[in-house]
């Protein structure tokens, strides 16, 4: 597709599930509140379930394991990189948030997001292929993050998201 419209809606999903590493952050943040131990950010075995449900969903989409992987470790990196920062602003004080919702239900979320990414994906292909396609993508991304008024910590984040989508 041409049309930087469907550009416009991987970008959504991207920023979409960036938005829930804020509601992670602050469920995994009540819970050091509660019981003084420090927050736990990366779930190595949550992350293998999403590398393989993904893979197998973009076989079925034509899309290489290697690419459907790459694509994930950046969604993933991206949303620690923002649950890292916001547990850094909230230990040195700034009030955090209450959680809208539980992990498991979070989760929930994120599953559905990660579906529409690697449909997306799929249907994007000509896009996100060929020498052109991180000038072709950046800008795309870079308004989407203004629009959505991403502050400095999301918009560095949503960025490595982005970076392995051109393969
Ligand atoms: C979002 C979470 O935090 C981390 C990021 C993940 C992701 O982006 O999917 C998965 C597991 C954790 O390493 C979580 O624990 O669910």
């Amino acid at each position: 597709a041409q049309d930087s419209g469907s550009l416009d809606r991987l970008a959504g999903s991207l920023i979409d599930r960036l938005d829930t590493a804020d509601t992670v952050a602050a469920i995994k943040w009540t819970d050091t509140l509660r019981t003084g131990v420090d927050p736990v950010i990366d779930d190595p075995a949550r992350e293998a379930a999403i590398y393989d449900a993904m893979a197998q969903l973009g076989a079925q989409e034509n899309l290489p394991a290697p690419r459907v992987r790459q694509v994930f470790e950046g969604q993933i990196e991206a949303s620690k990189i923002v649950q890292r920062g916001l547990v850094t602003e909230w230990r040195a004080g700034v009030a955090a948030p209450a959680p809208a919702m539980d992990l498991a239900a979070v989760r929930t979320v994120i599953d559905g997001l990660n579906t529409d990414i690697v449909a997306e994906l799929a249907a994007e292909q000509s896009d996100l292929t060929g020498p052109g396609c991180p000038a072709r993508i950046t800008p795309v991304f870079l308004s989407a993050a203004a629009s959505h008024r991403l502050d400095a910590l999301h918009t560095a984040a949503l960025l490595r998201a982005v970076t392995p989508l051109c393969g």
